[in-house]
């Protein structure tokens, strides 16, 4: 593997038979305890936090007490954080982050936290950041919040929750999108001992002062494991170990152990808190329609997986995917297309509907993107071909080149 001016060629290799990788903490269980340790004065003593960049942007801006918190690409980060400067009584800050995150949109989850009292300003756009964001004391204990953009505003929204002096119940309305995260949020705040009551689709959050001092242990990234699911299938692997993992996962994308095997023929194993993956010999493929909607992280190594075996699919429920950290849905349909696959797109399909002839050693292009590089990598067991700008990894999986170059040959 070489790096040159920030391209990477990746020789056309195979997948070693047997290989074992631990994969760090998960990055989205590990941004919530971060904002729950600094809202609880660190009662938490959190095992196998993450190492993702997004993690470590999150944990030196809850450390700063400058008044200017730079959060780059971390889209988790900033709503988050967007929230928890809200009730930081008397505290000015100015919340920014790189060109794409002024171009994500936070005016569902700035609406709800103004209609509680926060008192927050848009420096340039309306409805993005940069966020001028005074502290304040949020006395309301009510509000109905959109939840068919992003996720991320009801978890913000429920981790200051049990700090308003009145609790806070959260009404959803609309469709639901990526609900696996939002439960994962829930779920982690009862486990530590905030009382929430869900009441169809209302969450009534009780007030919670003080936290007892406690143990959590992150599960390892479900997302980051997915780029191993995908050499499973395309290689023929024969024993993967990854870990350490849960049977019973907080992380939507542990539904990976479903999708991989039943469309792609990779078993997925558990001893103790490793699973083992394995290729299922002469696995009957079929072209699949799958919807995305609970699990938006691995839509890009889904459709790299299918486009490798040869296999149409028709993936929906990707609306999400185009405010993320490029248009994904683009990214993925500009991309694809050097490899001679074609795909038709709609603001939340793609379908792949033929295979055409490869270009010579493609050049992938990664958007800022850290998911593009991770799911286009799995295809140097098919051919050569390079990655331009592969350090954007780091912004989930700092060690992904490493644990991908001791795993193939
Ligand atoms: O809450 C979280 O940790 C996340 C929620 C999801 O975002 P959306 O809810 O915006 O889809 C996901 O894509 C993101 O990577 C992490
Ligand atoms: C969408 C992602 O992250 P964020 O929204 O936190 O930037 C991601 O990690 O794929």
């Amino acid at each position: 593997m070489q790096n040159t001016d920030s391209i990477l060629k990746l020789n056309k290799r195979t997948v070693k038979e047997k290989a074992r990788i631990n994969i760090a903490g998960s990055k989205s269980e590990s941004n919530r305890l971060l904002i729950l340790n600094a809202l609880y004065l660190h009662t938490i003593q959190i095992d196998n936090l993450s190492d993702a960049e997004d993690t470590q942007l999150l944990e030196k801006a809850l450390k700063s007490s400058e008044i200017l918190i730079h959060i780059h690409h971390a889209g988790t980060a900033m709503r988050f954080l967007t929230a928890y400067y809200s009730i930081q009584e008397g505290r000015e800050t100015i919340l920014t982050g790189s060109e794409r995150m002024k171009q994500r949109p936070i005016g569902i989850l700035v609406k709800s936290l103004r209609e509680l009292g926060a008192d927050i300003h848009y420096l340039e756009e309306e409805g993005f950041p940069p966020l001028k964001i005074i502290g304040k004391k949020l006395t309301k204990d009510r509000i109905a919040i959109a939840a068919n953009t992003s996720s991320q505003y009801i978890s913000a929204l429920l981790l200051i929750a049990p700090k308003l002096p009145n609790g806070l119940t959260i009404e959803l309305t609309g469709t639901i999108t990526s609900l696996p995260y939002l439960m994962m949020t829930v779920e982690m705040m009862r486990t530590l001992g905030i009382q929430i009551d869900q009441i169809g689709n209302q969450f009534i959050v009780h007030p919670f002062l003080k936290m007892q001092s406690q143990k959590f242990v992150v599960e390892s990234d479900w997302s980051s494991a997915s780029y191993f699911y995908s050499l499973a299938a395309i290689g023929e692997i024969h024993q993967l170990a990854l870990t350490a993992f849960k049977e019973n996962s907080l992380q939507g994308d542990s539904n990976l152990i479903e999708i991989y095997r039943t469309i792609f023929g990779v078993e997925t194993k558990f001893h103790e808190n490793e699973i083992q993956l394995t290729k299922i010999p002469d696995f009957p493929l079929q072209d699949f329609e799958l919807n995305l909607n609970a699990t938006p992280d691995i839509a890009q190594t889904i459709v790299v997986t299918a486009a490798a075996l040869g296999l149409k699919c028709k993936l929906t429920g990707l609306k999400t995917l185009k405010i993320k950290e490029t248009d994904r849905i683009q990214a993925l349909q500009n991309e694809l297309e050097k490899f001679g696959v074609q795909t038709k797109t709609t603001d939340s399909t793609l379908e792949i509907t033929s295979f055409e002839k490869i270009a010579e050693n493609p050049r992938v292009k990664t958007y800022h993107d850290h998911r593009m590089a991770m799911s286009f990598a799995p295809l140097a067991l098919l051919q050569d071909l390079e990655i331009e700008e592969p350090e954007v990894v780091e912004k989930s999986y700092p060690n992904f080149w490493a644990d991908f170059d001791s795993i193939t040959l």
